[in-house]
């Protein structure tokens, strides 16, 4: 058992030293100096995060997806049944989602949690039952978790980060599956923020423009019944930023916000998805704010409060493919990049060792 609190205490800000060798470093590689733009940034951070330089190539990567249901969903927030988050479980487990196959292109592992699905699941293979609850409460009628709770999938999600590096893993991945997520990622940002509910919340898996109005509605609704100010000030401390995860996100976030946590306490780089990542980032952030540090943002979803969310923590993304799926998808795709910008600094002639000139002075 690792506890919250001892991940937090373990945190500690990226190395700034091996980051200013890296740099220093990337300027004698035979290339024109910044040529790589971005990924210079990424082999930079990598030195940070592992505290050597070169850094080690994040390989391989290993992807989580936290599954959990939500209350919220009674709303009629989403389009889609309830029973598909734990059928997508099952199709995950049987290797037969879009995750898998990103996941197999990318040489990345798949570890499915089941924080909180409303339904019991029959063992799988790379299924791990961490179960909190079956699914949270309705976030627009008070608390969606107790604290406890809240802290139960915090803890699930660092001792799964914890394991996937002691397992070998030396990139972590974040991914999500849990119809009505989307609206529990629109409240946390709302609330994480301080923006508006009608600039963060998205269609989701696409809903018409009735649905998306009640939508925007029922996040309102959600901020109201737990007591959090609609485009006000955002949780001030870990206490707070603990009150409102349970109070408006979901199992999954908290899960994801922990596996956040956990990497940045193992010194791993962590590559977080869409907007429900992103949502879990803002509460991990808010936990422990050394933690941002260790994440790269893979992609930015069509979600418009995925943004929103990297803005507020600074992150800019990898990549953009009008993705808007979750379960890791964006954040796998992105691995390539975070390998090739590491592997660079390891592969790369220096203008000395390979007898190129350099520009002159
Ligand atoms: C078949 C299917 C596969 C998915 N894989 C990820 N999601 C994504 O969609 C859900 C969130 O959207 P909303 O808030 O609109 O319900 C999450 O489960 C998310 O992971 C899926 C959704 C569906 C339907
Ligand atoms: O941004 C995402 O990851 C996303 C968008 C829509 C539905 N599910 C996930």
């Amino acid at each position: 058992m690792t506890s919250l609190g001892e991940t937090i205490g373990a945190i500690r800000p990226v190395e700034p030293g091996p980051m200013t060798e890296a740099r220093a470093y990337q300027d004698r590689l035979t290339k024109p100096s910044g040529s790589l733009g971005v990924l210079e940034d990424v082999a930079v951070r990598l030195a940070g995060i592992a505290g050597t330089c070169p850094p080690p190539l994040p390989v391989p990567a290993a992807l989580a997806i936290f599954a959990a249901d939500h209350g919220v969903h009674a709303q009629g927030v989403s389009p889609w049944p309830q029973e598909v988050t734990a059928q997508m479980v099952a199709n995950f487990t049987a290797g037969g989602a879009v995750a898998n196959a990103f996941a197999a292109e990318v040489g990345a592992s798949v570890t499915v949690v089941d924080v909180g699905v409303a339904a019991d699941l029959a063992p799988a293979p790379r299924l791990l039952a961490r179960k909190v609850a079956y699914g949270t409460a309705d976030l627009s009628q008070g608390p969606a978790m107790t604290r406890e709770q809240a802290t139960a999938a915090l803890t699930a999600g660092i001792e799964v980060a914890r394991d996937l590096v002691d397992a070998g893993g030396r990139c972590l991945v974040t991914g999500d599956m849990g119809i009505a997520n989307t609206t529990a990622s629109a409240a946390l940002i709302c609330a994480f923020t301080g923006r508006p509910a009608a600039g963060v919340t998205g269609r989701g898996t696409g809903v018409d423009d009735t649905t998306y109005e009640h939508k925007i509605e029922i996040v309102r609704r959600g901020l109201r019944a737990n007591g959090i100010t609609e485009a006000a000030a955002v949780p001030a401390g870990p206490d707070e930023a603990l009150r409102v995860l349970a109070a408006v996100g979901g199992l999954e976030h908290a899960a994801i916000a922990g596996f956040v946590l956990g990497a940045a306490a193992a010194r791993v780089p962590v590559i977080l998805d869409g907007v429900i990542a992103g949502a879990a980032a803002l509460v991990a952030g808010a936990l422990a704010p050394d933690a941002i540090g260790y994440c790269l943002a893979g992609h930015r979803s069509a979600e418009p409060g995925h943004a929103v969310a990297l803005a507020h923590l600074g992150l800019d993304p990898l990549v953009d493919l009008r993705l808007r799926l979750g379960e890791g998808t964006g954040g796998l795709l992105a691995h390539p990049l975070v390998s090739a910008a590491a592997r660079v600094m390891h592969e790369v002639a220096t203008f000395d060792s390979a007898g190129v000139a350099d520009k002159g002075e």
